[in-house]
């Protein structure tokens, strides 16, 4: 029996699958790390998705991903000390331009791959470290990249730019998106759950410690609220979404800050947890009880709820809303505080339904259907992977 591996580096996260690929790659264990870099745990998961094991990761493996892939191959070890892995599939969020389906990773590719790292210092250089840990572990496995971009490549120019002097597009000053593999996966879910739908416009909100919401027709991204980086859009767990550009120049000229230290406070410093001074956790912030965490999570919902009608003008409608990410498929409070500002756009929401999503959580008499469907991005990895076996 030959498999595949996949690795999934999320800015806190790291999810890890083992397939088997003797037909449509079947996961036969799966893990997830989360709270990477503080009180990182680990839990793997058979089969039958029953838990196997749950721990506290030592704290050299939570220091970083680093540590965490090491853990994750710890466990692919000792659970499945006989898996014969033929390939890895690696998620890699940033593939510019010029990557726009999944590819076999060369020296070549790898060069290109880091030369992306600037764009997205949170996500790259983790994706980058698994590649390293896995050609080490499984020196003959071939190494596949998936790309969270390459789903978005198809937008129209005007979905695709900035309203920027054209030689910065061309130098790839664009708008790119990010989640792809999630989006990916979730399309085909809405498929096999309600073919019309499908082919109707769909916004999908993957709501995670990332962010984005992608506007979906027919199967296709139409455009989506991450743009050049992932740090566009609504706010996130330690990322303020959308800002004026103006207030970057501003703390440049006037508070003297670097372009480290504004990196720095957009991606490690702001959305939930600067505003909440708290956490960037949600759930943390829907056990406070102070005024911060609630203002955190209002302005979190209310983004959101902006960038549904923004992504509903962008499809001419809406005929359907999916939540998924950590966030869109556990906390059924943020699902409800978002929905119940959405009624003008067709959405009434089913509150029992939401307590326990089935998957459809609005009325049966909601003109506009709203889904929580838990997201698979290792299962798309897996099957870009074997393909290419
Ligand atoms: N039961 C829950 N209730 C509320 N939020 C949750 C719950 N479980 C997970 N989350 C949130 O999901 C987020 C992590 O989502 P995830 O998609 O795993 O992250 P990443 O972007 O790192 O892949 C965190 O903000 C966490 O608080
Ligand atoms: C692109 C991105 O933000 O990814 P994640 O949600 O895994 O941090
Ligand atoms: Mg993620």
């Amino acid at each position: 029996m030959s498999h595949v591996l996949t690795l999934n580096a999320g800015s806190s996260s790291l999810k890890f699958g083992l397939f088997e690929t003797a037909t449509d790659p079947v996961a036969v264990l799966t893990g997830l790390i989360d709270q990477i870099g503080g009180a990182a745990t680990i839990k793997v998961k058979d089969a039958a998705d029953e838990t196997l094991a749950f721990a506290e990761l030592s704290p050299e493996q939570a220091a970083n991903h680093v540590g965490a892939v090491q853990a994750s191959l710890e466990q692919i070890a000792t659970y499945f000390p006989e898996a014969r892995i033929q390939a890895v599939g690696h998620r890699i969020v940033h593939g510019g331009a010029e990557f726009s389906a999944p590819v076999e990773i060369t020296d070549d590719v790898l060069g290109r791959l880091e030369s992306f790292v600037p764009l997205a210092p949170l996500h790259q250089p983790h994706n980058l470290a698994g590649i390293a840990a896995a050609i080490e572990a499984f020196p003959e496995a071939r190494q596949v990249a998936c790309f969270d971009t390459a789903f978005h490549r198809q937008h129209s120019f005007v979905q695709d730019t900035y309203g920027l002097p054209r030689a910065y597009y061309d130098k790839g000053v664009r708008r790119y998106g990010f989640h792809g593999s999630s989006y990916e996966f979730i399309s085909g879910a809405v498929a096999e759950i309600d073919p019309a739908l499908h082919d109707g416009r769909v916004a999908v909100a993957h709501l995670g410690n990332g962010a984005s919401i992608c506007g979906i027709h027919g199967g296709k991204s139409v455009a989506s609220t991450m743009g050049f980086s992932p740090l566009d859009g609504v706010a996130m767990g330690t990322r303020p979404g959308q800002i004026d550009p103006g207030v970057l120049l501003y703390l440049m000229s006037e508070e003297n800050m670097s372009a480290a230290q504004i990196s720095d406070l957009l991606y490690t410093e702001s959305g939930l947890l600067g505003l909440s001074g708290l956490s960037n956790d949600m759930r943390s912030l829907l056990a406070s009880d102070t005024v911060e965490a609630a203002q955190a999570i209002d302005y979190f919902c209310t983004r959101i709820r902006m960038e549904i009608g923004s992504l509903a003008a962008a499809m001419q409608g809406l005929d359907g809303l999916v939540f998924t990410g950590g966030i869109g498929e556990n906390a059924a409070a943020i699902r409800a505080q978002i929905c119940a500002g959405l009624g003008w756009l067709g959405i009434e929401m089913d509150n029992a339904r939401n307590a326990a999503p089935d998957p459809r959580i609005s009325t049966d008499n909601s003109p506009v259907p709203v889904m929580v469907i838990p997201t698979n991005e290792e299962l798309v990895i897996a099957r870009a992977a074997a393909r290419l076996l």
